[in-house]
């Protein structure tokens, strides 16, 4: 089957859809992960342009409770760092863990005073963000795919990140090149939804 039947077929299994579909549904059938990447990332521009994108997630009084720590090179360490602190775990080991991809991006929930919108909800923006930047770096040919971890929440975490509280983490998105191996492969197969559990009606 080649890469646009099998992303057909995807899609015919959804529901009826035109033969030309919308970019979006296109991008989002196709959308992968990628947990091994080339030493390339996205220039610090590129990823400016994908995320002043996100001004358009749906967000309950615009309030924008989330923020991105873009670590390239050396900055990457925190994050090792961080883990290994709060895991009492081997410094070095979770060192090269988080310097595995060229660039990290931790997704940082940032809470707002609001007496309308909880925290519940400014979460649920911060992780729509997440999820639309990992759409978009595969729309524009990166690989990502999103990591947490048992001390995502820790303090020694947050403290290596210069994240303070009420701000806490949601993971982090580990980004670069696809290696041309993966890139030539055909798009992941997906089990079908049960819509019959995923679409109900009253
Ligand atoms: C909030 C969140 C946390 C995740 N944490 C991890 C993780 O720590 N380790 C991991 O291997 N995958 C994690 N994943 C799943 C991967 O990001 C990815 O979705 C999974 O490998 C399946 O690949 P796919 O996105 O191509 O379907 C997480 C996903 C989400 C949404």
């Amino acid at each position: 089957m080649s890469d646009d039947e099998c992303i057909q077929s995807a899609g015919a299994r959804i529901g009826r859809l035109p033969a030309e579909r919308p970019p979006a549904l296109e991008a989002l059938l196709r959308r992968r992960s990628h947990s091994k990447h080339t030493d390339d990332a996205p220039s610090r521009a590129e990823l400016e342009q994908l995320v002043a994108a996100m001004a358009s997630v749906a967000d309950h009084s615009r309030l924008r409770p989330w923020r991105i720590i873009e670590l390239r090179g050396a900055a990457r360490a925190r994050l090792g760092e961080g883990i290994a602190a709060a895991s009492g775990g081997d410094r070095d080991k979770q060192v090269a863990k988080a310097m595995r991809s060229p660039l990290v991006l931790v997704i940082v929930v940032s809470p707002r005073k609001s007496g309308k919108v909880p925290l519940w909800e400014q979460e649920a923006v911060a992780s729509g963000v997440a999820h639309f930047l990992g759409l978009l770096l595969h729309e524009a040919g990166w690989g990502s795919i999103w990591k947490t971890g048992a001390h995502t929440r820790s303090k020694a975490l947050r403290k290596a990140l210069g994240v303070r509280k009420p701000e806490y983490l949601l993971g982090w998105l580990y980004v670069g090149g696809i290696p041309d191996r993966d890139r030539d492969r055909r798009p992941k197969p997906r089990k079908p939804l049960d819509l019959s559990r995923h679409l109900t009606e009253l």
